[in-house]
């Protein structure tokens, strides 16, 4: 199968040189010194399976990758629109594009029924602007549940046992989403296929949402933050908060709050995407894991105060010039 990696960060390159391994046609869309290091070394990936380094193709010229069957969008949220706009030209009538992306997906009103059927959500979606870029007919939903680190451009290091989980954005069962959960599965990495991806986006969400922005006001590690006496009060009313937003639009959490923060703890000295951004002076995921749920919960009356406290706080922090000086 022709596979376009689009965004050669920690998942990226985990993905792409996983699938390589695999046997698959894997090409890379990537750019800058990252690009340079691909072209030059390949990527160095160290998992819980050991060390594998690949060769990969790769070029910051989606033209020059080709049309493509399957494309992983695997950049930050904040550049979405740029990346949709990038993989523009390896589209074929059939292509499947999968954004690995964490956060409450542009398309979340797209292809339900319901009382908000076809609506735009603002905070990651203005004005339908991001909609308009890819026909929903390509989509296919996802939830990553990997960790992994960047240690430099094409090195990275995955710590946790993979999981990927895939959806149709219509919730039905379908055999494109079969051959892409086998695709995954021969790449050794745990892959299940859901009738309902939306339950699976609120889990994530709700584990970013109790983690991420206090991850960047505490710099505490997952451990620390659902752990720790001072700080576990907030992650929990934070967590109560967003699990009746979730309960509000249907979905179906399978774990507890008790079992939630314990799984939480669990994961360790894990430093969060979004504390990695913010040391490395990058735009944060809050309008997709925070300000896009907070939408959400005012669409049914929901008040989320400590969590609008927490986002607030966590953007100002953020926008602070001298902030990681
Ligand atoms: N890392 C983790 O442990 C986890 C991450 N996630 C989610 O997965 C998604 C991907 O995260 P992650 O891999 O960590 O992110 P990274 O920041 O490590 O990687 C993003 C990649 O996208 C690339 N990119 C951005 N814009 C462009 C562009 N215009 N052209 C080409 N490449 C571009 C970046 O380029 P450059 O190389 O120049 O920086 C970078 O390589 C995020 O939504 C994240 O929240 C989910 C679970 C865990
Ligand atoms: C590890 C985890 C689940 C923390 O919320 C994550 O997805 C991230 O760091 O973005």
């Amino acid at each position: 199968m022709n596979i376009c990696i689009a965004g050669a960060g920690a998942i990226g390159c985990t993905l792409a040189a996983r699938l390589t391994k695999s046997g698959q046609n894997v090409k890379v869309l990537a750019r800058g010194a990252t690009l340079e290091t691909l072209q030059k070394k390949g990527i160095h990936l160290t998992d819980i399976d050991g060390e594998h380094r690949v060769n990969v193709i790769a070029s910051d010229s989606a033209e020059e990758l080709g049309s493509q069957d399957l494309i992983f969008i695997c950049s930050k949220a904040p550049a979405l629109p740029t990346m949709l706009k990038l993989i523009a030209p390896m589209l074929q009538e059939k292509t499947v594009v999968i954004p690995v992306v964490n956060g409450i997906p542009w398309w979340y009103f797209q292809g339900i029924e319901g009382r908000f059927s076809g609506d735009c959500i603002q905070a990651i979606d203005p004005e339908g602007s991001v909609s308009k870029l890819l026909s929903y007919n390509h989509l296919i939903g996802c939830v990553v549940f990997i960790t992994a680190f960047r240690n430099s451009p094409g090195v990275v290091t995955s710590t946790n046992p993979h999981l990927i989980v895939f959806g149709e954005i219509n919730h039905q069962m379908s055999e494109r989403l079969e051959q892409v959960r086998k695709v995954m599965e021969d790449a050794g990495i745990e892959a299940r296929a859901t009738d309902n991806i939306r339950d699976q986006i609120w889990t994530k969400v709700a584990a970013n949402i109790t983690s991420n922005p206090l991850s960047v006001v505490t710099k505490g590690t997952l451990e620390q933050l659902y752990s720790d006496t001072r700080l576990k009060p907030l992650v929990r009313k934070v967590l109560d908060e967003v699990l009746l937003v979730a309960a509000a639009y249907g979905a179906r959490i399978r774990f507890d709050p008790h079992t939630f923060m314990e799984l939480g703890a669990g994961m360790g000295a894990v430093k969060t995407s979004m504390l990695q951004d913010y040391e490395a002076n990058q735009p944060l995921e809050l309008d997709a894991i925070g300000y896009a749920v907070l939408e959400l919960a005012s669409k049914v009356s929901i008040p989320m105060i400590a969590t609008q406290q927490l986002l607030d706080l966590t953007h100002f922090i953020a926008s602070q010039p001298q902030a990681n000086s």
